[in-house]
């Protein structure tokens, strides 16, 4: 399946200059999402995962069926201030802001593996931060999973030490 034609294309959203690759038609298409769900689950097959790691929001929207197609759990990214136990937190910055990030420090135990899962891969600010706080609990990285990469903003070279997998490159 193409799915980049069931992504749409909004120039200027949120801010001038930025083109927004809007994932909710995909979503909304059930053949399309579960395509896609399908397509990373066999990319990363044979890969050792113990858990997915996905940032708010639409981390959660890829990252949950994704752990449910390969029978692991799933670990929330929130923005800070969302989550209710202790936490360790990383600040960040993406093509049209900044924000904080937070994961609770018992999520994870040292040495699991863990599968990084967002929509997109922009400027890398996400996962970076994401990278940051798996690696602040001692977890073991095994990769990254994304449905679009925006490759123009060279979010591969924030994180050169990783595997990466995208589903469709802009
Ligand atoms: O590579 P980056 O430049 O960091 O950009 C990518 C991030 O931007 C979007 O999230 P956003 O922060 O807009 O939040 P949302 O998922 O809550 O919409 C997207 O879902 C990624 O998480
Ligand atoms: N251009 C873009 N489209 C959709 N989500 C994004 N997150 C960061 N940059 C984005």
């Amino acid at each position: 399946m193409d799915f980049k034609d069931k992504i749409r294309v909004i120039e200027d959203f949120p801010q001038p200059g930025v083109q927004f690759k809007d994932i909710t038609t995909l979503l909304k298409d059930g053949k399309a999402f579960k395509a896609a769900i399908d397509e990373l689950a066999n990319r990363l097959e044979g890969k050792e995962i113990d858990l997915i790691v996905g940032p708010e929001a639409r981390g959660f929207v890829v990252g949950t069926p994704l752990a449910y197609a390969l029978g692991i759990g799933f670990v929330p990214v929130r923005k800070t201030g969302k989550l209710p136990g202790k936490v360790v937190e990383a600040d960040y910055s993406l093509e049209y802001g900044k924000d904080k990030l937070a994961i609770h420090t018992d999520a994870i135990e040292p040495g699991q593996k863990v599968l990084i899962v967002d929509d997109l891969l922009a400027t890398g600010g996400t996962i970076n931060a994401t990278l940051n706080l798996v690696r602040q609990l001692q977890a073991e990285v095994v990769g990254t999973a994304f449905v679009m990469e925006l490759t123009y903003l060279k979010g591969r070279e924030k994180i050169q030490d990783v595997d990466v997998i995208s589903l469709l490159q802009y």
